[in-house]
């Protein structure tokens, strides 16, 4: 259970109060959709739960633990079981779907794996098994800079479940990409969170959340002003999106 209360964050250089009091709680297994306006937060909501920035103020609390506490265990569990995956997910084009799934994260590779692009054989069936589960087996021999937008993404989401993500923290992960795609990446990451209790933070068009994600948050003024189950927005809480 993930449970975050009152962050706060002020950013650049006139300290521009983005983030006021968030606060939350979310179950394993979550598929939650960020929306609110251009500017409202939401990347940086995204960047300050991935500890990719500093919290000016607030606690945080995974299955129990305090994140932010002095014992340095709290922010090691979240850099190893928490992924974060930028809007352009960054592969290596001139590597294979398989070796950019095997050879991931620097902050998850010992890094003479990642010199040698070595690896061990157990490693080598669990990423082929996440290739499937993505619907990518036929395409794991191929290297990146051959595959779509979409079927890129979907690397990145399996090198992340390779390395025992159990949350993944996604920045419009299906940008750019054709319908088509979009609904394939957002097909695989519902089921995964179904299936296996991974829960999902990310930032998707209305249209997509209010099909896929189990839960909606709609940020304004610094706040989760709309915290929606099993619905879609009302036109109320649509106003400014
Ligand atoms: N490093 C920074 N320095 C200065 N201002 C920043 C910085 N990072 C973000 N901001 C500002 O903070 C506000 C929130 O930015 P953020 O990227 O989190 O919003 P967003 O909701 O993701 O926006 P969009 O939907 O347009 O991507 C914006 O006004 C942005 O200009």
């Amino acid at each position: 259970m993930i449970k975050v209360e009152h962050l706060a964050k002020a950013v650049g250089e006139d300290k521009n109060p983005v983030l006021k009091d968030i606060s939350f709680q979310l179950e394993e297994g979550e598929l939650v959709a960020l929306l609110g306006g251009s500017g409202s937060g939401k990347s940086t909501l995204l960047r300050c739960l991935a500890l990719r920035e500093k919290w000016d103020s607030g606690t945080f609390k995974v299955d129990g633990v305090n994140i932010l506490g002095k014992i340095i265990g709290g922010k090691r569990k979240i850099r190893r079981e928490w992924a974060y995956l930028e809007q352009n997910a960054e592969l290596n084009p001139n590597r294979t779907a398989l070796k950019n799934v095997l050879v991931g994260q620097s902050a998850q590779t010992p890094i003479w794996r990642m010199v040698t692009g070595m690896v061990r054989s157990d490693d080598y069936m669990g990423a082929m098994d996440e290739l499937d589960a993505l619907g990518l087996l036929d395409k794991a021999k191929l290297k990146t800079s051959q595959l779509s937008g979409g079927e890129r993404q979907r690397v990145a989401i399996a090198r992340a479940l390779t390395h025992g993500a159990k949350v993944i923290l996604a920045d419009e992960p299906v940008t750019g990409l054709d319908p088509k795609s979009a609904e394939k990446v957002m097909d695989s990451l519902r089921n995964l969170c179904k299936e296996t209790g991974l829960t999902i933070v990310t930032v998707l068009p209305l249209e997509l959340a209010e099909r896929y994600a189990s839960r909606l948050w709609v940020l304004e003024d610094g706040k989760i002003k709309h915290d929606v189950k099993g619905r879609r927005l009302t036109s109320q809480e649509r106003v400014n999106l």
